[in-house]
């Protein structure tokens, strides 16, 4: 990261977009493994990443090293490496995408999966001192079916931890009107709303998601940039974007960081927060993220610390958390 890194990595972050699965990194991956014997061949490359070329290779390794998991314990472990490794990176609040659906793939009860997250929230929270709650999401392309099911679930078995739903995975596939009846059982249930959009399919999927789902945050939503109309509806509804410029130039939507649209898109009034989405299979983490917008957006400390109260300001957490958090970003 060059010169200053110790002071941006001081810098305190707040991130809004990670998948917890997407987050796990090979040697806990290969950990894990060991402890159920599960056979990983074909999984890495041979200097120990993940092999994926595409959105469908990256799904299919993602899915498979999520199966791994297979205990309450096993997710303990996850959370608390996830947590613990944001906070040493400067985050002081952090929110994962969790899944009913990865929770049923690796044989354990949506209430097991989401106490042994939460163990490792907490044990990181004590550790470091950082907060952080969970969003349950669906998986798009298992269709509105399994979403429906998966928000029943969620507001059947209300979790302190879990305090938003959300959609992912394949945005090219179904219309978001589709799963319009999960997000208003979500919604009765009281919990945060956001919709992954604008990251693999154009503007249009954005405009038709806000169309039809009650969110107040967008994962992703950057190629709205490519109708200014849109971006002009987004600023004006106070939408938050949730931005992950690393994870973006993996798969390929901008060639680098200089091109990436985050100023042109806080420039036009947008809201915008940065995020990993999925660190070890992008080359991602939250102080990468801030750190190159540091250095190729020319982002000052002041912006910087703003993403993150904007963050803080969209979070899915409690008032008091939300505003000791705010006081801690207020200090810096
Ligand atoms: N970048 C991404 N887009 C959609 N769904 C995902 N699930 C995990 N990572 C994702
Ligand atoms: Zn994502």
């Amino acid at each position: 990261m060059g010169p200053g890194t110790d002071h941006l990595r001081r810098l305190p972050k707040v991130e809004l977009h990670c998948h917890i699965e997407g987050a796990a990194r090979p040697d806990l991956v290969q950990r894990v493994a060991a402890r159920h014997a599960v056979d990983l061949e074909g999984l890495f490359d041979d200097a120990g990443r993940y092999r994926w070329h595409d959105f469908s290779s990256f799904i299919r390794a993602y899915d498979r090293a999520a199966g791994v998991f297979r205990t309450e314990e096993d997710f303990r472990d996850l959370a608390f490496d996830h947590f613990a490794g944001i906070a040493a990176e400067g985050a002081v609040y952090g929110e994962i995408f969790v899944s009913p659906d990865h929770a049923a793939a690796s044989g354990l009860s949506w209430r097991a999966y989401a106490d042994g997250l939460a163990a490792g929230i907490r044990d990181a929270s004590a550790a470091t001192g950082i907060e952080g709650r969970m969003i349950a999401i669906g998986v798009r392309h298992h269709g509105p079916e399994s979403v429906l099911a998966a928000a029943r679930l969620v507001a059947s078995q209300p979790h302190a931890l879990v305090t938003g739903f959300g959609l992912a995975g394949d945005e090219r596939s179904h219309h978001p009107r589709d799963f319009a009846p999960a997000f208003r059982i979500a919604e009765e249930a009281g919990l945060g709303l956001t919709v992954h959009a604008g990251e693999l399919d154009g503007p249009e999927s954005v405009r038709a998601a806000l169309d039809h789902l009650p969110v107040s945050r967008i994962g992703h939503g950057v190629r709205a940039i490519e109708d200014p109309d849109l971006v002009h509806r987004i600023a004006a509804e106070g939408i938050v974007l949730e931005l992950c410029p690393l994870s973006n130039i993996a798969l390929g939507l901008y060639p680098d960081v200089a091109r990436h649209p985050a100023r042109s898109l806080m420039a036009t009034g947008v809201r915008i927060t940065v995020s990993s989405d999925d660190p070890p299979y992008f080359g991602s983490s939250i102080g990468t993220e801030y750190a190159a917008l540091a250095r190729d957006q020319d982002f000052s400390d002041s912006e910087l610390v703003a993403l993150g109260r904007t963050a803080l300001e969209a979070a899915f957490v409690d008032a008091p958390t939300r505003e000791r958090i705010a006081a801690s970003l207020r200090d810096w």
